[in-house]
């Protein structure tokens, strides 16, 4: 307190309060940010911490990706028949885009409208394919009391008018051969919570039996057939649509042995049965009912593919039904096999609040709103600090200048306890238990999967379907505790107090150099030797300032890398362990997927050195960038040497950087009205950010000024004015590149995928799965993130600094000087440290 001054109770009550609201809002902000992040990610309620990504876009484009596509053949991949070169995707514009939007629309929410029932999931395929494989291991590790399971195949039409020689001639792969109109029916009444009474149907004697079986509803309708994607009444019913791909020769095969054992053919009557009508109408209606699905499994069950099913449902299914416990998270609630011992809770006849996963309904990606009414308020309330300061001589009076400072100090130290609070706060907020569980559902809407050969075999199948949930659901447990061991929330903490204390630092950097400017202000800068000195006191400041930082955000690096990299050690396997790890953990899986294969591989580089605890992170950074360069690479179709080449080069030269940045802008091309419009904000909150010092620096000057107070309020109504302008328009560009980054990423999918559904057969033989369905879901995810970002960083970088520095030097080109001379200094000693980290990772 300064002397002379007397603080009066009210005006202390009005900054105390003015702190808790901000501190409130401040919390407010970052919880309804996490909430809209969280309901656009997953519909796991659970699910409490997420990545920033943008999920709703990605279901959109993975359902995308598998739509009858517009698009003209695009780029082959690596074993491309034809090496046609990059093209711009086309047809993605608003006028050729229509249908296929039109198709994504109905396909999104034809299940919404009828998701009043129960989840419907229909698994397609051709004959042999092992549909009915997958389903019923889909059926035993959801769990027969939670499944109606319904096969196309019990709605043949009965044929018992004509002799048994003519029957055995019927084409039975023909749509007509089947009552689908029945099969509706039945699925619309189970959908209404009725019981129905499903056909028998004997594959000997050709005929349906005179018996019945009674279907009850249940939550989810499991339906499967070789033609239940050829019929529309019938697509439109279902939720999920899954078609299992299995070349001819093995399906063949497959029936083969099947119909020898399990349906008394012969291997005549089989070859003769398939040569003139299984394989004719597969061509004809099967083939390209593939269209509809949502998930092409290739090969058939596998365990995989299961698991990444198992782990959506239980998303899709928990998302809506919070009430229901199909997968029990308690290890106590699980038998042995690892099978659900709790009952569905809910009734079944009133299980209506299963939903599907509706891209439409999600909040849009606007939720970088939810902070900003807080930092405003934060600002504002800083303010009026001031504000009630200056009005009445509370803190300050004008007897001279060193009282003033010593005040500021004042101002300054409650800006700092105010800060504090925030973050203790929010320490406390973030830290608590609920908040902290990780667990996210991987997205299975685009993934290719296949059999590793070594998986089903007709002997193992149910070995593998009891194993592969009790595998599930034990690594499940595992992973979970994993994302949490207790030396690692000690590390956390630690690094946390850390953080705090270096934050603590900054602020008093900052606040010496407000002394500085102040001191240069109010009259010292007429002596020359004065002001020299106050430059140097600035550039060590900056220097300080900038290692502290450096050190600040090092220190935040760590946990996340030490946090990612401890569950890691733990969980070091397969490929199919790590997808797991992701879909509990919610880690980015491409590098869970590399890390996990590698095992402890992954932390040493090419040479082979033990990294460097310091470079760890750096290392990452590069090894993104080349993972970067690679998917790139496949994108435009070269193979991996080439890829790994590139990658190399990439770091290195200046040629390989311009040639894929050049070509992923391309991407973007569709979207320059938007990025345009982005830019026009930009430019908004660029001028607010450049005024807002602007009048602070007007408000402190009114401090000492003679105008007072008069000055003073101008100034804050000035800054708030600012602060609102910049937010809303930060804002709006904000929002909009992450629309353009999700357009891009739909549109790389979509290219992906055309460019995957054209290879040979060889190809998917050397291709390894994980890298299919990395490619697919997270790494197109991070190429279009990498554009949208750039974009918007490049552009918000170029238009700020150019601003600033013209807005600066207009101000004054000595106060100019000071605040940039510690600029080479900071470039210097940011190039050789650097340069030192390169050479330990290299
Ligand atoms: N992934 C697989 N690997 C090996 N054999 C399989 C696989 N999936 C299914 N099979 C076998 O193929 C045969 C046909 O499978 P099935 O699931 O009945 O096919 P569908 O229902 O598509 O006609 C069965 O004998 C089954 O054991
Ligand atoms: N009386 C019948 C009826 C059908 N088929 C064949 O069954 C195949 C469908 O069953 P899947 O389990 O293999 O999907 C289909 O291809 C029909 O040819 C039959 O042989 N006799």
């Amino acid at each position: 307190m300064s002397p002379g001054s007397s603080a009066k109770p009210l005006e202390l009550l009005f900054v105390f309060l003015s702190g808790a609201a901000v501190a409130w809002s401040f919390l407010a902000g970052r919880s309804s940010s996490r909430r809209a992040t969280h309901k656009r990610k997953a519909h796991d309620p659970t699910c409490r911490q997420e990545d920033e990504e943008d999920d709703v876009q990605e279901v959109k484009s993975g359902f995308l990706a598998y739509l009858p596509s517009p698009v003209g053949p695009l780029l082959p991949l690596r074993h491309g028949v034809s090496a046609t070169p990059l093209e711009e995707p086309q047809g993605l514009g608003k006028e050729t885009m229509g249908p296929l939007l039109e198709s994504l629309e109905q396909h999104v929410k034809a299940p919404r409208q009828s998701n009043s029932g129960p989840l419907t999931l229909g698994v397609a395929g051709g004959s042999g394919s092992g549909k009915t494989t997958f389903a019923r291991a889909l059926y035993e590790a959801l769990g027969e009391e939670h499944v109606t399971y319904i096969t196309h195949d019990s709605y043949y039409k009965d044929l018992s008018h004509l002799p048994f020689d003519e029957r055995k001639k019927s084409n039975f792969d023909h749509p007509n051969a089947l009552d689908t109109a029945l099969l509706v029916e039945h699925l619309r009444a189970l959908k209404r919570g009725q019981t129905v009474e499903v056909p028998e149907y004997d594959f000997a004697t050709h005929n349906r039996l005179k018996r019945t079986c009674k279907a009850e509803p249940r939550p989810v309708i499991l339906l499967e057939g070789i033609l239940i994607f050829a019929d529309r009444s019938l697509v439109q019913e279902l939720a999920i649509k899954v078609f299992v791909d299995t070349e001819s020769d093995l399906r063949l095969i497959r029936r083969i042995h099947r119909d020898v054992k399990e349906r008394g053919r012969s291997l005549e009557s089989i070859v003769d049965q398939y040569v003139k009508t299984v394989r004719p109408m597969h061509l004809e209606f099967v083939e390209p009912s593939k269209r509809e699905a949502d998930v092409i499994i290739p090969l058939g069950m596998n365990q995989v593919a299961l698991d990444m099913f198992l782990s959506r449902l239980q998303a899709e299914m928990k998302g809506a039904a919070s009430q229901t416990s199909i997968f029990p998270d308690k290890p106590e609630e699980r038998d042995k096999t690892g099978h659900a011992q709790t009952r569905y809770k809910t009734d079944p006849s009133r299980s209506s609040g299963l939903k599907i996963k509706d891209g439409s309904s999600s909040p849009p990606s606007w939720f970088q709103f939810g902070t900003l009414p807080s930092l405003l308020l934060f600002d504002a309330a800083i303010m009026v600090t001031f504000w009630v300061a200056s009005g009445d001589g509370f803190l300050f009076s004008y007897d001279a200048p060193g009282s003033v400072i010593w005040d500021l100090c004042i101002v300054g130290l409650l800006r700092i306890l105010l800060l504090l609070g925030v973050a203790i706060a929010f320490d406390a907020f973030a830290l608590s238990p609920q908040r902290r569980r990780v667990r996210r559902p991987v997205k299975t809407d685009s993934f290719l999967t296949r059999a590793t050969g070594a998986g089903v075999s007709p002997s193992n199948t149910a070995h593998v379907t009891t194993t592969t949930v009790a595998r599930y659901l034990s690594l499940r447990e595992e992973a979970k505790s994993a994302t949490q061991p207790s030396p690692i929330r000690r590390m956390e903490r630690v690094g946390r107090s850390a953080t705090l204390v270096l934050t603590l630092i900054s602020y008093f950097i900052l606040m010496a150099k407000c002394l500085m400017r102040l001191l240069m202000g109010i009259g010292f800068s007429d002596s020359m030797a004065c002001f020299w000195g106050c430059v140097a006191a600035s550039a060590i400041l900056g220097c300080v300032d900038y290692i502290v930082l450096k050190r600040h955000l090092r220190y935040v690096k760590r946990w996340a890398y030490q946090r990612h990299r401890e569950a890691l050690v733990r969980k070091k396997g397969t490929l199919r362990e790590s997808l797991l790890l992701s879909t509990v953990s919610g880690n980015g899986s491409v590098c869970l997927g590399s890390e996990g294969a590698e095992g402890e591989g992954a932390e040493r580089t090419a040479g082979g050195e033990e990294l460097e605890d310091e470079s760890e992170e750096d290392c990452e950074d590069l090894k993104e960038a080349a993972h970067l360069s690679e998917v790139w690479a496949s994108l435009r179709g070269l193979d991996d040497a080439e890829a790994a080449e590139d990658a190399t080069r990439g770091r290195g030269s200046k040629d390989k950087g311009h040639a894929t940045y050049k070509d992923l802008l391309s991407l973007t091309r569709d979207d320059w009205h938007l990025i345009s419009l982005a830019f026009a904000f930009l430019l908004g909150a660029a001028i607010g950010q450049v005024l807002i010092p602007h009048y602070t620096g007007k408000a402190i000057d009114a401090i000492v000024s003679e105008e007072g107070a008069a000055a003073f309020q101008h100034a804050m109504v000035m800054l708030v004015l600012c602060a609102a302008v910049c937010g809303a328009c930060t804002g709006l560009r904000g929002g909009i590149f992450t629309i353009v980054g999700a357009r891009v990423n739909r549109r790389i999918r979509d290219m992906l995928f055309q460019s995957l559904i054209r290879q040979e057969v060889g190809f998917f033989d050397t291709a390894k799965t994980g890298d299919l369905s990395s490619r697919l879901s997270s790494d197109c995810t991070k190429v279009g993130d990498q554009v949208s970002l750039n974009i918007n960083f490049f552009l918000r970088s170029l238009v700020q600094a150019v601003g600033t520095l013209i807005f600066m030097f207009i101000q004054s080109w000595k106060l100019s000087l000071v605040a940039f001379v510690s600029v080479p200094v900071i470039v210097i000693m940011s190039k050789v440290s650097s340069k030192g980290r390169e050479e330990a990772v290299f």
